[in-house]
């Protein structure tokens, strides 16, 4: 009789499903996670591209939550293995039966199917918290923005559309600060790109400045090579610096400034588009959207992490 793990495995799928491009995309929450993703899934489509978020593990509502000891950013608070099995099913091109948290309501709903399309997008705050996770990823991305600029998103954010006033959101973030500290940042260390949008410290811009973008590149995954991009014409928008990454050692960081004329990065948009081979338009106007505004620093970061996933997406077998 064999082995009962060989007789399941022959007792599968004769063809083995095709494997998904999957990137992750973890980060504290209001770090801009899921603005950062609606603009890659629009303009992939939904025939190459599926996004979730794992915020949808969350093991009790909100009504349950309040009673308890600690808060959503706690791994207790999640079922994280669950999550990390989903993940390898979608990893290995199998679907998914995928729980649901309303964040209008607070409650959990009805699961949902999720196919893996070619590429799969997954944002929230585990992605990359288990060894396991991490593994299921070809691309990894964490949202690093200054907490003073993340707490001001949040603020606005939930007291706009999740309806909390400005105290309790305050409250919230200070009950959370230790669980972010603890099970959330840590996650900044094992990411291939770091991404913060932020003011240019050394520079004193008027306060309605557009924030501009570092995007750290890690040596952990090739990255696409800019030098066809950086052309003399387009640097005051964008260029490659070498840091100190403030967990290890010197890395290259592409800075994306947001007080150039917007015509200067939407030149370099395009150079970045048209060298996607993607189809002969425009640069998508969803690139860039964070709410009824643009970012022209978002529309690039965005661009950078599109060239990585057609890239990964034609190089497969
Ligand atoms: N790159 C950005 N530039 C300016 N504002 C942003 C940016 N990303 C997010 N925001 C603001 O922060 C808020 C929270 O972002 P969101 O994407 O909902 O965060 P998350 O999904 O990580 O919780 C958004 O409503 C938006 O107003
Ligand atoms: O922190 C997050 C992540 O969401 P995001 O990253 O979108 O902020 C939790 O899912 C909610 O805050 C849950 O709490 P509640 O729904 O009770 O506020």
């Amino acid at each position: 009789m064999p082995d009962k793990n060989l007789r399941i495995r022959r007792a599968g799928p004769d063809e083995p499903r095709r494997r998904p491009v999957m990137i992750a995309i973890a980060g504290d929450s209001a770090a801009g996670k899921t603005t950062l993703t609606r603009g890659l899934v629009d303009a992939l489509g939904p025939q190459r591209c599926v996004s979730l978020c794992t915020d949808d593990y969350h093991r009790y509502d909100r009504a349950e939550r309040r009673d308890l000891p600690f808060t959503a950013l706690h791994p207790d608070c999640n079922y994280l293995e669950i999550m990390e099995q989903h993940l390898q099913l979608l990893a290995t091109g199998s679907p998914i039966l995928k729980p649901v948290y309303d964040h209008a309501t607070g409650e959990l709903v009805r699961p949902e199917l999720v196919e893996p399309a070619p590429i799969v997008i997954v944002e929230g705050l585990f992605p990359l918290h288990s060894r396991l996770s991490r593994a299921c990823f070809d691309v990894t991305v964490f949202l690093d923005p200054p907490e003073e600029i993340r707490r001001g998103w949040k603020i606005a954010r939930d007291t706009g559309k999740r309806g909390y006033s400005t105290e309790a959101v305050l409250a919230e973030l200070d009950r959370r600060e230790a669980e972010s500290a603890a099970f959330i940042r840590p996650q900044r260390a094992t990411a291939d790109l770091v991404v913060r949008f932020a003011p240019i410290e050394t520079r004193d811009d008027p306060a309605d400045t557009p924030l501009s973008a570092t995007v750290m590149l890690r040596p952990t995954i090739d990255h696409p090579d800019l030098t066809g991009v950086l052309q003399p014409g387009l640097t005051r928008a964008m260029h490659l610096k070498l840091e100190r990454d403030p967990d290890g050692r010197p890395v290259e960081s592409l800075h994306v400034h947001g007080y150039v004329p917007r015509e200067e990065s939407i030149a370099v948009e395009k150079a970045i588009w048209a060298s996607l081979d993607a189809p002969d338009t425009d640069t998508p106007d969803c690139l860039g959207r964070v709410g009824d505004g643009r970012s022209e620093p978002l529309a690039i970061a965005q661009l950078l992490l599109l060239y990585h996933l057609m890239d990964l997406d034609r190089g497969r077998p």
